[in-house]
């Protein structure tokens, strides 16, 4: 067993075994998945094992920090979904889970996001398999929209609260986590899940659909993170670039690697970071892990 499991079993001894189990497994594997995007290169402005990106505050050595004080996070939101826990200690697990990423990173923002969107998703898995569900990309999304949707709708407009998000959507109309969530993640399950399935069956392999993924979800979503350091300019040239990318062939084209880099070099330039989708990345190969390989 995992160190992982073992460390999750311990932390919950009083819940069946298949729900320690269960929520063991979510934890590996959120956890993979935000390494597994992490390790991606090149990603256009995006910290990576290789560079920093358009980021001086932060580096890999930053995220894996923050990647091991969440580790049990998402073990715990699994679990408060399995319990049929409501919005609020969602809310609270993953405000906790943000102060225990803080102190990891000396106060550098790394996952808020990922903590938000990830921890939905592993929220839905606990709440789809106590429900005795198949996980299946259709299920978790109804399973999260039935049993958060409202409260996720409220949460959108929260009142008082200061953030880099909500000030991209006053300052430009920007729709970000809140809304994303809000709708279901309609970017991942209709968006990038479909291109990486897709890619994969292809036969494109795992690295390059992870690229063309990425790509996709840069085409599509509005990223607050870009909103909130180039603008609206800033956003309609990640969507530019990033069409451009895909238009071309994607990963399929011979000189992918040269193109995706002159990207990357284009947004460091312009201090360009889409953290939300390098988010909605991860949350989408937790989505693709759970429902094509089954979980003990
Ligand atoms: C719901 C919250 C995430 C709050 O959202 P809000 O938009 O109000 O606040 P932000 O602080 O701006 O966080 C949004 C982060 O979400 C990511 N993101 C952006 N656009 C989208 C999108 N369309 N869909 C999904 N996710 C999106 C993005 O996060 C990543 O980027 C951050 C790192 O990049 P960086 O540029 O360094 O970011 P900053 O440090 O903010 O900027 P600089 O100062 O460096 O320039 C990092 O967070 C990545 O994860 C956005 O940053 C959430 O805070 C909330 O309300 N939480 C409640 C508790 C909770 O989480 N509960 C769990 C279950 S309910
Ligand atoms: N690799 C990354 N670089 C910058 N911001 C991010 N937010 C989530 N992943 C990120």
């Amino acid at each position: 067993m995992t160190h992982l499991a073992t460390a999750h079993h311990a932390a919950w001894p009083a819940a069946p075994f298949w729900q320690r189990s269960l929520c063991a497994e979510v934890a590996r594997v959120a956890v993979r998945c935000l390494y597994t995007e992490l390790a991606l290169y090149p990603k256009p402005g995006l910290v990576s094992l290789v560079d920093n990106g358009s980021h001086t505050d932060m580096n890999a050595a930053t995220f894996m920090r923050s990647m091991f004080a969440l580790r049990r996070y998402f073990g715990a939101i699994c679990q408060a979904g399995i319990d049929g826990a409501p919005f609020a200690r969602l809310k609270q697990l993953g405000i906790e889970a943000e102060k225990r990423m803080l102190k990891a990173t000396g106060g550098i923002n790394t996952h808020r996001g990922a903590i938000f969107s990830v921890g939905l998703l592993c929220a839905a898995i606990g709440r789809a398999r106590a429900q005795s569900m198949r996980l299946t990309p259709s299920t978790l999304r109804a399973v999260l929209l039935l049993s958060w949707g409202a409260e996720l709708a409220g949460h959108t407009a929260e009142c008082g609260a200061a953030s880099n998000g909500l000030r991209a959507a006053a300052l430009h109309g920007a729709s970000g986590a809140r809304e994303e969530a809000a709708l279901g993640f309609p970017s991942v399950f209709e968006v990038a899940l479909p291109a990486l399935a897709g890619k994969l069956a292809a036969g494109r392999g795992h690295y390059r659909a992870r690229i063309d993924t990425l790509f996709a979800l840069m085409a599509h979503m509005s990223d607050t993170n870009v909103f909130h350091r180039a603008g609206s300019e800033g956003a309609a040239l990640v969507r530019e670039r990033a069409r451009c990318f895909l238009d071309l062939g994607g990963t399929a084209h011979p000189a992918w690697k040269e193109a995706a880099l002159h990207c990357h070099r284009q947004f460091v330039a312009r201090r360009i970071s889409p953290g939300g989708a390098a988010d909605l990345l991860a949350a989408t190969c937790l989505v693709h892990s759970v429902t094509t390989q089954p979980i003990p």
